[in-house]
């Protein structure tokens, strides 16, 4: 008889976009993805502005249950009855609010990008280990089977030696006045929420750079040396352009991640593919090539060396839905199911097997992307203020909204 699936308790902090997206998937019918050894409860959920406000939360994503709605971060954090926190604030609020959890003795998974700087982040590891809690940054995309099954291949060999990686994911949002298409104090270009194209979208061109020059390098792995440049938004200063050749010379190979909120690495219809990939995986017996957008990539192509036109492997990796919570408009009425269930499954798993940290996204490698952004911001000049890069942790700080 199949055993009853491990069940986790989640605590969501912060009631805005991605939160929302992320507690619906967790809603979801895990055997809709053929998942059937974890399951996830929704039983707090927190909005630093109101308790009213968490509570039209829970209602818009149908939490069942009689789940709590907490006006402050600090009541969910000291919930008994949560085992896990998902901080889904800004990221210039992640260190605070993840330490907050961490120091109330709950597991965290972290939005990305997992902090502002390296030293945040190292901080946020030596919590969890020093606590023996789960700690994991969010980076979702790494736990699609469509990414697990690149790496693989990869790792098998299937296109050779992998010399050379191009990653893009860039949002055009230019307007004919020179603006962007967001007002100044968005937390896309606001600097007090490390706003700009890097720690938003440029991570997940490093994401690819990542998982696959270095997460599938033999151990120790090396990290790259990083060539960066910078052109900043001139009515806040957060980056609207980000270009980085990460260097990997012992291990004989270049990643370029490029990240761009002028243009688009799609300007075309969303998911229509015309522009060609927004990854190429370049091997000496082939290219794997991955459609964007890259967050949520649903589609590759592998081209062997010397294939001819109709020689070519194209692969879909749709996202599977859950029929019985339709929506009430657009990809929504097919069901639920955005994708991040199986980051959510990770967390699941790892907590029951006593694990403090994914293999998958190690402390180590999101500590040396970490690194790589403050190399990056380093080299193109972009601070932020105070408030939100010191590593110090402070229980009162603004950025964990009242007591
Ligand atoms: N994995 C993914 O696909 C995505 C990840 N993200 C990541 O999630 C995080 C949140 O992004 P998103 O949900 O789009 O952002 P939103 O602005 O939609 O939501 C952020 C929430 O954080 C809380 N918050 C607390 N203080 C502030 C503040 N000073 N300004 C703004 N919000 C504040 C608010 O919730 P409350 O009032 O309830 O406290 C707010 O609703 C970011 O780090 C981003 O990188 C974002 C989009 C997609
Ligand atoms: O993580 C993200 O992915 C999707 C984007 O729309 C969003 O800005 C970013 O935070």
């Amino acid at each position: 008889m199949a055993s009853k699936p491990f069940a986790i308790r989640w605590g969501i902090l912060a009631t805005g976009g991605i939160a929302q997206t992320f507690t619906k998937d967790i809603l979801t019918n895990p055997t809709t993805r053929d998942v059937h050894d974890v399951q996830h409860i929704v039983v707090a959920a927190a909005s630093s502005s109101s308790a009213a406000r968490a509570s039209e939360f829970l209602k818009d994503v149908q939490a069942p249950g009689t789940p709590k709605a907490y006006g402050s971060y600090k009541e969910l954090v000291n919930d008994p009855d949560v085992d896990i926190i998902y901080v889904a604030t800004p990221h210039s609020h992640h260190f605070q609010n993840a330490m907050l959890a961490l120091e109330a003795g709950k597991h965290v998974l972290c939005e990305k990008a997992l902090t502002v700087n390296a030293a945040q982040a190292r901080k946020l590891v030596e919590t969890a280990q020093a606590k023996n809690l789960f700690f994991m940054e969010a980076v979702w995309t790494r736990y699609f089977p469509l990414s697990i099954k690149i790496r693989e291949t990869i790792i098998s060999g299937g296109i050779g030696k992998v010399h050379r990686v191009f990653s893009d994911l860039s949002f055009g949002q230019s307007r004919e006045d020179g603006s962007l298409g967001w007002p100044d104090s968005h937390r896309m270009v606001n600097l007090d929420l490390a706003g700009g194209a890097l720690l938003d979208l440029g991570i997940y061109s490093l994401t690819w750079v990542f998982q696959t020059l270095y997460h599938c390098q033999p151990k120790p792995r090396e990290a790259p040396k990083v060539v960066a440049a910078i052109n900043k938004y001139p009515r806040t200063g957060a980056d609207e352009m980000t270009s980085i050749i990460l260097q990997f010379e012992k291990n004989q190979s270049m990643g370029i991640a490029t990240t761009n909120i002028r243009v688009s690495t799609q300007p075309e219809e969303a998911d229509s593919g015309i522009s060609g990939p927004a990854v190429r995986i370049q091997g000496t017996k082939g290219e794997i090539q991955v459609f964007g957008p890259i967050f949520r990539p649903t589609r590759y192509r592998v081209i062997k060396v010397g294939a001819k036109k109709d020689d070519v492997e194209e692969v879909e990796f749709p996202i599977p839905k859950d029929k019985e919570r339709p929506g009430r408009a657009g990809e929504e009425a097919q069901g639920w199911g955005h994708g991040m269930f199986w980051e959510a499954d990770e967390a699941a798993r790892c907590i029951r097997d006593g694990k403090l940290e994914s293999e998958t996204l190690s402390w180590e490698e999101s500590i040396v992307i970490m690194e790589t952004m403050d190399e990056t911001r380093q080299q193109g000049g972009l601070t932020y203020p105070e408030l939100i890069e010191t590593a110090e942790y402070d229980p009162k700080s603004p950025l964990n909204g009242k007591a």
